[in-house]
């Protein structure tokens, strides 16, 4: 077993990553000092709970814990105050108290919803991460916990740390090719904000991931679990630093909202976000090996560069407007210096948004 530890003081946490780590989860559970005298709350997907649930109940049940279920539907569009509301429902009925918490099991959808309940339930109630897709090696670690809004991304929500992220890579097995793909966004991505090594590493085992090599996903979970924990340990509520994560989403996001949250997943938005990023680098002068480079590393692992023709442009910069780094009226791109470094850019003009925009529509290098 590999653990991460995410440094925040008083709010420190690990992240377990191993096999057969789900069956263990009540005796992690008693490690972390969750008490057995109240109820806590399951919150997990359809497609999750029918393949991990029952291993998840054993587990709490075996060490003397009780739990309510909340099961929702499998898909971005939970992420709304809607299914937020049902959640909490369940969670009032079961009686969760002061002492509960909530449990993710799932995805990032899972956990930024069942998160946000953990945040507000009560003004705020415990909350662990049971990861179980690849891209939540990312959505599972530094607390950032929201509810989308039909005109913006993740516009409704708060920081709320988990007490511990447990990670068993079994659960990873059963995931289907296009979700793999979408989740190896995320990892490359903090190759590419951090460590340039770790993003050829990501482009030159591509295959081993993409086909689930154990020893492969380990090594690349921990690396970028770890480049993560790092970011939030410096600057746990994005005062500046932590923007750097968020290189691709501000073309990903729109992406995603124009789309109506189901025609893009996560992973494939950011994928196209991170393309357009590394063009709008060589707009500005940085070197023009940037953009072919980047695409290169992002085809490896069977994602998209090209932006689809039906999203229209006037939209995307629309939703653009509502992205949480555009301020005093400006926008904020995370650019790339080369791979591995990124800048945090103001005052980018809308015009050269646009430009890009439109290029990202047809352009693919021709030598990747
Ligand atoms: N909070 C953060 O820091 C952060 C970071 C990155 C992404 N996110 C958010 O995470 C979300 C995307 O997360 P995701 O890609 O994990 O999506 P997801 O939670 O929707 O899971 C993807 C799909 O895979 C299914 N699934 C999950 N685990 C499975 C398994 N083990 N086997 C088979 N199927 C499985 C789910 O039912 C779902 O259909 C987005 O909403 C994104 O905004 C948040
Ligand atoms: O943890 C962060 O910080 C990130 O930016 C990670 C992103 O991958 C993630 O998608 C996050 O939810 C985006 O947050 P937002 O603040 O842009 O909504
Ligand atoms: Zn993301």
């Amino acid at each position: 077993m590999r653990t991460v530890q995410v440094e925040l003081g008083d709010r420190s946490y690990p992240i377990y990553i191993g096999p057969s780590l789900l069956p263990e989860t009540g005796s992690y559970l008693e490690k972390h000092g969750l008490t057995k005298k109240s109820t806590h709350l399951i919150v997990t997907d359809e497609q999750v709970a029918a393949r991990h649930l029952d291993t998840l109940k054993q587990s709490l049940e075996s060490q003397g814990y009780t739990a309510v279920v909340s099961i929702v539907k499998s898909g971005e569009t939970s992420k709304s105050l809607a299914v937020y509301e049902e959640v909490m429902t369940t969670a009032i009925q079961g009686g969760l108290d002061r002492s509960s918490a909530v449990l993710a099991l799932g995805g990032g959808v899972v956990g930024d919803l069942a998160g946000f309940v953990a945040a507000t339930y009560m003004r705020g109630v415990k909350f662990v991460q049971i990861p179980t897709t690849i891209l939540a090696h990312d959505s599972s670690v530094g607390g950032k916990v929201a509810v989308n809004h039909r005109l913006a991304k993740n516009m409704i929500g708060a920081f709320h740390q988990p007490e511990l992220v447990l990670y068993d890579m079994d659960t990873l097995q059963t995931l289907p090719a296009r979700e793999v793909s979408a989740g190896l966004a995320e990892m490359v991505k903090h190759g590419l904000i951090r460590d340039a090594e770790f993003a050829g590493w990501c482009r030159d085992h591509a295959s081993e991931l993409l086909s689930l090599d154990r020893e492969a996903l380990a090594y690349g979970l921990e690396r970028g679990c770890s480049i993560k924990a790092n970011v939030v340990s410096a600057d746990e509520r994005e005062g500046g630093l932590r923007a750097i994560l968020n290189l691709g989403h501000t073309i990903g996001h729109a992406i995603e909202a124009v789309g109506g949250y189901g025609e893009f997943l996560h992973g494939e938005a950011i994928s196209i976000g991170m393309a357009g990023s590394a063009m709008l680098a060589v707009k500005l002068g940085r070197d023009a090996s940037i953009y072919p480079e980047t695409v290169s590393m992002l085809k490896a692992l069977k994602l998209p560069v090209v932006l689809p023709e039906h999203l229209p442009t006037d939209e995307l910069i629309a939703a653009m407007k509502h992205d949480k780094k555009f301020t005093e009226g400006t926008m904020v791109f995370i650019v790339p210096d080369r791979i591995g470094e990124v800048s945090i850019v103001k005052d980018i003009p809308e015009a050269l948004v646009r430009e890009v925009i439109e290029e990202l529509r047809r352009k693919e290098p021709e030598h990747v």
